[in-house]
C-alpha cells in the first residue's frame, strides 16, 4: 500500500470549526454587545449589594432632584433613588425574559427536532398544533393569564414563552430537515447510532446558531411586552421597583421633568438592542461556518434493486434478498423495487452494477434497513443469517446496523460531520458499538485508524474532517464502518469520488480488511473495472429489477442480458484509443414509465414483439447464471448483432 500524501490544510475551512461562542467574542459588535448584558446581568442580580439605597426609600428632601453626586440618575417625584430602582427592577424584568426564553427552549426545541427528524404523524400533527398556537391573539391570553395568576409576571411570561415557541419550532424543524440530508447524519445511523444520540450530537449542533438566534430575538420582544405590562400596572404592583412602572411614573411627570423617563427609557432601548443585536452577530457568525463547511447534500436517489428467481431464500449464504419489492408511500404508491433477489456468501464480494437510476442505492439501503422516509418494502424478505430482517424495527435494526451490517456511502467527506475532530467521530462509533469507555476507547480509534493504515493516526484523529485529503476520509469512513466488526460490508460507490491512484488503494484496502476478516462486501458501482479487480459474482439491475446474476468471469466473457452487454460495451476499458465509447443509446426509464414486458427493449437491438407483452420471467442459465431475457439462447448463441 503506498503511503498517502499530507494532506494541504485548508485555512478558509477553519472557521467551521471555530466555537460559536468564540467566534461570537472575536466578532467587535458581539464583544460590545456580550460585554453590555453580562455587566447589565451581573449589575442587577447583585443589585442589594451594590445599589446606593433601598429601592423604596423615599427621600421627600429630594424630589425629581435631577443627576447629582448624591443620586447619580436622580430621584422620582417621591424622591427614591432611580439607580437603585432601575437595577432592582432589572432584576424582576431579566428574570421575566428568562423564564420566557427558557419556558420558550423547552417546548420549541425537542419538538421541533423531532418533528424535523422523524417526520410523519408527530411532525403533522406538531405543525398542526403550531399553526393553532400561532393564530391565538397573544394580548388576549396574557391578560386572561393576569388576571386569573393576579400581578404573577411569572406565569404571563410562561404563557408568552410557549405561545412564541411555534415559531422557534417552526425554525428549528426547518433546520432539522436539512441536517437530516446530509450525509454524515445518515452515516451516523448507519454506525448504528440510536436516534436520540444522532439527534444531540448531529442534528441538534446544526440548528445550534438558528436557536440561539430565534432566542435572543424573543428575549427583546419579551423584555418590550414585559415593559409594556409593568407599564400597565399589570405585573407587581407598586411600590416594587419594575422598568415599566419607572416608565409610567416618568409618563406621568413627563410634562414637568422629561429626564425621568431617561434612566430607564435609555436602559431598555439598550437592553432591547443588545438581544437583537446579539441575534443579528449568531446569525453573521453562523453564516460564515457553514459556508466554510463541506456544503454537500445527501442527494435524495430513487432506487431499483432486483433479482428474482428462486422463492425461497437461501439458507446457507450470509445475505438473501428474495423477491424485495419497494415502493413510495402515500394516495398513488410507485414501485421502485421489483421483485429484487440475490446471495452473498460469507467473504464474498458482491458487485451491484447497472447506470444511474436502475435501483442499486434503493436495494442498498433495504438491506441495511434505511429506506428514505416516503419508501417502504412491499413484499419480499432480506435474510440476514438466516434470520430474516425486513420487518424489524429500527430498535431492533440497530442491532444490526454499524455492528454486523455497515455501509459506507461515495462521498466520505460529506459522511464526516464538520463540525468534529476524526478522533471524535470514531471514537463515537467506537463507543456505540463496542460499549467501551475511557482510554480503551482511544485506543480502539487508533487501532481502526491503523487498519486502515492511515499514516500518524495519533495526528489524523485530532484533524478535523476539512483537514483530511478525500482518499482519507474514505479511509476514516472505513475505519468507522469496520469498528463492529461486520460480517457484511455495504460499499456505495467508494471509491467515485477519489481520484485513480486513491481509488486503486481503496479498493486494494477494501480487499485486504476482507480476507482479514471474511468480511462480505456487497459493491454498488457503475465501474467494470471495479467489478473486475474486486468483485466474485455480479448483479445487473435495470429499472427495479435484476436483469442477470453471474460469476464475474462469465459475464465479462459470455454476458446473458442484452443490457449487461451494452454496459460492457460502454464501459470505457473496452474502447481503444481513438474509438468512439458505444454509449447505449436512450435511458433508464422512470419508475413512472416502466414499460409492460421487458423495460430494456426500448433500448435493445434483440427486442422482438413478445419481449413488450408481458412481465419477462427469470431463466436459470446454468449454476449461479440468472437472465431475465427471453432471447438468451440467441445472445448466448453469438447470434447478436453486436
Ligand atoms: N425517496 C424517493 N422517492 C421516490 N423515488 C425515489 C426515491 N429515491 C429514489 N427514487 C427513485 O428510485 C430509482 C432508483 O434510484 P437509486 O438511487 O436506487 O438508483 P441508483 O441505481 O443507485 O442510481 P445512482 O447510481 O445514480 O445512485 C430512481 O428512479 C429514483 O428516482
Amino acid at each position: 500500500m503506498t503511503t498517502l500524501p499530507e494532506p494541504a490544510p485548508r485555512p478558509a475551512a477553519d472557521a467551521a470549526n471555530t466555537g460559536l461562542v468564540r467566534s461570537v467574542l472575536r466578532s467587535p459588535r458581539g464583544a460590545i454587545v456580550v460585554a453590555f448584558l453580562v455587566v447589565l446581568i451581573l449589575a442587577c442580580a447583585l443589585a442589594p449589594l451594590i445599589a446606593p439605597y433601598d429601592p423604596l426609600a423615599q427621600h421627600l428632601s429630594a424630589v425629581r432632584s435631577g443627576p447629582s453626586g448624591r443620586y447619580w440618575l436622580g430621584t422620582d417625584s417621591l424622591g427614591r433613588d432611580l439607580l437603585s430602582r432601575l437595577l432592582h427592577g432589572g432584576r424582576s424584568s431579566l428574570l421575566g425574559v428568562l423564564e420566557a426564553v427558557v419556558t420558550l427552549l423547552i417546548v420549541a426545541v425537542p419538538t421541533g427536532l423531532l418533528a424535523g427528524y422523524l417526520g410523519g404523524t408527530f411532525d403533522r400533527i406538531a405543525m398542526r398544533v403550531a399553526e393553532v398556537v400561532m393564530s391565538v391573539p397573544v394580548i388576549i391570553i396574557l391578560l386572561a393569564v393576569l388576571s386569573i395568576f393576579e400581578h404573577s409576571m411569572t406565569s404571563a411570561m410562561i404563557a408568552f414563552g410557549v405561545l412564541g415557541s411555534s415559531g422557534l419550532m417552526r425554525v428549528i424543524r426547518g433546520s432539522a430537515l436539512a441536517a437530516r440530508e446530509e450525509l454524515y447524519v445518515t452515516a451516523a445511523e448507519l454506525m448504528g447510532l440510536s436516534r436520540l444520540q444522532v439527534v444531540v450530537r448531529h442534528v441538534l449542533p446544526r440548528c445550534r446558531g438558528a436557536i440561539i438566534i430565534q432566542a435572543s430575538l424573543f428575549a427583546a420582544v419579551t423584555l418590550g411586552v414585559q415593559t409594556g405590562l409593568t407599564f400597565l400596572s399589570l405585573g407587581p404592583p407598586p411600590p416594587a421597583a419594575t422598568w415599566g412602572g419607572m416608565v409610567a411614573d416618568a409618563a406621568s411627570v413627563f410634562n414637568q421633568d422629561a429626564w425621568m423617563l431617561v434612566p430607564p427609557g435609555v436602559t431598555i432601548a439598550l437592553t432591547v438592542l443588545a438581544f437583537g443585536l446579539l441575534g443579528d452577530v449568531v446569525r453573521d457568525v453562523s453564516a460564515e461556518k457553514y459556508a466554510a463547511a463541506p456544503a454537500a447534500r445527501r442527494k435524495r436517489r430513487s432506487g431499483t434493486p432486483d433479482t428474482a428467481g428462486r422463492p425461497e431464500p437461501a439458507t446457507d449464504m450470509l445475505l438473501s434478498v428474495r423477491d424485495l419489492s419497494v415502493a413510495t408511500d402515500g394516495g398513488r404508491p410507485l414501485r421502485l423495487l421489483d421483485a429484487v433477489g440475490f446471495d452473498i456468501a460469507a467473504g464474498e464480494t458482491v458487485g451491484l452494477v447497472g447506470e444511474s437510476g436502475s435501483g442499486k442505492t434503493m436495494t442498498a439501503r433495504a438491506v441495511i434497513g434505511l429506506l428514505p422516509g416516503n419508501c417502504r418494502i412491499t413484499s419480499g424478505q432480506v435474510v440476514f443469517d438466516g434470520s430474516p430482517v425486513q420487518d424489524l424495527d429500527q430498535r431492533a435494526f440497530r442491532k444490526l446496523r454499524g455492528r454486523r451490517i455497515a455501509m459506507i456511502s461515495q462521498e466520505p467527506m460529506a459522511a464526516l460531520d464538520p463540525s468534529f475532530r476524526i478522533g471524535s467521530l470514531v471514537a463515537e462509533v467506537v463507543r456505540a458499538v463496542d460499549g467501551i469507555k475511557g482510554k480503551a476507547v482511544h485506543a480502539r480509534v487508533i487501532e481502526l485508524l491503523r487498519m486502515v493504515e492511515i499514516p500518524d493516526p495519533e495526528a489524523v484523529a485530532r484533524r478535523f474532517p476539512h483537514q483530511i485529503s478525500g482518499g482519507m476520509a474514505q479511509r476514516v469512513a472505513i475505519a468507522m464502518a469496520i469498528a463492529g466488526r461486520p460480517e457484511l460490508l455495504i460499499a456505495d460507490e467508494p471509491t467515485t469520488a477519489l481520484d485513480v491512484t486513491v481509488q486503486a488503494e481503496i479498493l486494494d484496502l477494501l480487499r485486504s480488511l476482507q480476507q482479514q476478516n471474511n468480511m462480505a462486501i456487497l459493491l454498488v458501482t457503475h465501474d467494470w473495472g471495479v467489478v473486475a479487480d474486486v468483485c466474485t459474482k455480479v448483479v445487473v439491475m435495470y429499472a427495479g429489477q435484476v436483469v442477470e446474476t453471474a460469476p464475474t468471469g462469465e459475464v465479462f466473457d459470455r454476458p446473458a442480458h442484452p443490457y449487461t452487454r451494452a454496459l460492457l460495451l460502454s464501459s470505457p476499458e473496452n474502447t481503444h484509443v481513438g474509438e468512439r465509447i458505444q454509449a447505449i443509446p436512450g435511458s433508464v426509464p422512470t419508475p413512472q414509465r416502466w414499460p409492460a414486458g421487458c423495460r430494456f427493449a426500448s433500448r435493445c437491438d434483440l427486442a422482438q414483439p413478445g419481449c413488450t407483452e408481458g412481465a419477462i420471467p427469470v431463466k436459470d442459465i446454468s449454476e449461479g447464471r440468472l437472465s431475465r431475457c427471453l432471447r438468451v439462447d440467441t445472445l448466448l448463441g453469438g447470434e447478436a448483432r453486436r
